[in-house]
């Protein structure tokens, strides 16, 4: 590879590649039928699992062998190519020492190195870089069989903001092809999107995608409020995200407070990349720097280009805004 290929397009090429790859694992751990899962929070103490649940997470907070492993592989192999810039991962530190040698990704997407580097991003430098990791979103719905709500998210941030990254949804069109490859949406601000063909959402409805899983009475008033036609109610943020790129939705809306940076920093790059926006519920980005705290505390309000972002948040009533102070 040319040494003079920008660190931001060397960070994508990679992390599409590895995006794919833990995608495999993902897809082996569930074909050879040990998902090995663990609730993450009930060794808590009781006030520890209350306190949790004030701030949103769940008690039933579930990881799988295939979380792990995917994010062995994916820690390990950026962590190699890249050993000055900062990678967060959902499952905290795991053991790297002795990961198989093919889980080690060292090639990167060509397509990418080839392309001409935003001039915002030539000379950004390790320590400008957060890459937010989230191995497998939707591990709920992976364990209940909705394998395509699964997805592979590899978030860049650069100076707190997220700018781009990579959403790989391993079980992409499995009904009729299994077997596939899947299917890896990436994108980076100023240089666009890649793997698919943006869709554009109908302009005879309006159409909301929010939780299926995590469904609450502020969620509800926020919906009714925003009064949509439709509502698909699916798992994972990437998803839900690739159902607004793929122009299934308008508007992505979840007032509550359960995803993390590792859930959103990949989706809201992608989503950028195309021209739409991802904010909290007051419009305000969230803030990706290495020292930023985990949770998304003010929900999460995403819309697709051509949308209003600013008037459909103006629709939210008082009380939802107020339950999400800073
Ligand atoms: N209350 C919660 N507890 C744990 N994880 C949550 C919660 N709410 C959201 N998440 C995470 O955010 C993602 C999107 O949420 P939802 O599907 O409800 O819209 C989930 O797939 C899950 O990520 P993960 O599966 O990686 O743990
Ligand atoms: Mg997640």
């Amino acid at each position: 590879m040319a040494q003079s290929v920008p660190l931001i397009l060397k960070v994508l090429a990679s992390s599409i590649k590895t995006a794919a790859r833990a995608g495999k694992i993902v897809k082996d751990v569930m074909d050879k039928g040990e998902l090995g899962i663990v609730h993450k929070n009930t060794t808590l103490p009781t006030f520890m699992n209350y306190f949790f649940r004030l701030i949103g997470a769940s008690k039933n907070d579930v990881q799988t062998e295939a979380d792990r492993s995917a994010q062995r592989c994916i820690i390990t192999s950026l962590s190699r190519q890249f050993p000055n810039i900062t990678i967060i991962g959902e499952e905290g530190t795991l053991d790297e020492a002795e990961i198989p040698s093919d889980w080690i990704v060292t090639d990167f997407d060509e397509c990418v190195l080839k392309s001409t580097c935003p001039p915002k991003f030539i000379d950004t430098k390790p320590e400008d870089i957060v890459v937010w990791v989230d191995p497998l979103d939707g591990t709920s719905e992976y364990t209940e069989g909705l394998l395509d709500h699964v997805t592979v998210l590899i978030g860049i941030a650069v100076g707190g903001k997220s700018v781009g990254g990579v959403i790989h949804q391993p079980y992409y069109d499995y009904h009729t092809n299994r077997n596939g490859p899947g299917k890896t949406y990436w994108g980076l601000v100023g240089l666009g999107v890649g793997g698919f063909t943006p869709g554009k959402a109908p302009s005879d409805k309006f159409i909301i995608t929010t939780s299926r899983s995590h469904r609450d009475e502020m969620v509800n008033r926020a919906l009714n409020a925003l009064n949509p036609d439709e509502i698909i109610s699916v798992g994972g943020a990437g998803h839900k995200v690739v159902v607004l790129l793929e122009g299934r939705a308008h508007a992505y809306v979840y007032a509550s407070r359960g995803c993390k940076k590792w859930d959103t920093c990949a989706p809201e790059g992608v989503l950028e990349a195309a021209g739409g926006l991802l904010t909290d519920i007051h419009g305000k980005h969230y803030d990706y720097s290495k020292n930023a705290s985990f949770p998304d505390a003010q929900g999460i309000f995403a819309t697709v280009q051509g949308v209003n972002h600013k008037d459909l948040i103006s629709k939210l009533p008082e009380e939802v805004h107020k339950a999400f102070p800073y």
